[in-house]
């Protein structure tokens, strides 16, 4: 079983150039990214990845992003915001921390694995990302919690992003334990 992170940040647009935004305004657009390379090529998502051995997942979302879009974010200043569990032909495939900040140092940068946008939250391109983020991914981008099971098929060998996404199980306002 493979744990992973993928960490979506969030600014308020507004707090640019509209002189009557206050900095309290609701986050309205995320930092996704387009990968280049790896499972879920070409396809958009947040940064993330795998966890590396004694690493929590907090750690792997912080290094993930610096990594792949040169953001610098505080583990403390990440939230927890879900849980999803992948299974491919029944058995546990991934179980992926989702975490949301709009606390972050630095202006996004494109790498070797990921080109970053900003995205308003209400153009988030889900035809062009994996087929169960539509279901999860605008209650995280509302300041929910999920936490979810998603069940693929594959014939063979195929990988997880050539499989057919079959059926869920999806909960919301789920509570996480602290340091989670
Ligand atoms: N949004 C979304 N992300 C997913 C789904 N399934 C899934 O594994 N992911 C994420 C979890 C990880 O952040 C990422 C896969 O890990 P990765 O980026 O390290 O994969 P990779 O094959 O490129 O690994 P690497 O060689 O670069 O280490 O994809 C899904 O259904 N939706």
């Amino acid at each position: 079983m493979i744990e992973a992170t993928l960490c979506f940040p969030m600014r308020s647009r507004s707090n640019g150039d509209d002189p009557t935004a206050s900095a309290d305004d609701a986050p309205d657009e995320v930092l996704l990214i387009e990968k280049r390379r790896g499972l879920g090529e070409g396809w958009y998502n947040g940064p993330g990845g795998k966890l590396e051995s004694a690493e929590t997942p907090r750690e792997c979302a912080v290094r993930e992003t610096r990594e792949e879009v040169g953001l610098g974010i505080d583990p403390a200043d990440l939230e927890k915001a879900g849980e999803l569990r992948f299974l491919l032909n029944g058995e546990e495939h991934t179980f992926c921390h989702v975490f949301r900040t709009t606390e972050f140092d630095g202006e996004p940068a494109a790498s070797a694995e990921a080109r970053p946008e900003w995205v308003p939250v209400e153009d988030v391109p889900y035809d062009q990302m994996w087929e169960d983020d539509r279901l999860w991914l605008p209650t995280v981008l509302e300041g929910e919690t999920v936490r979810g099971e998603f069940r693929f098929e594959a014939e063979g060998d195929e990988p997880l992003d050539e499989a057919e996404f079959v059926d869920h199980d999806l909960e919301t306002g789920v509570s996480f334990e602290a340091g989670d």
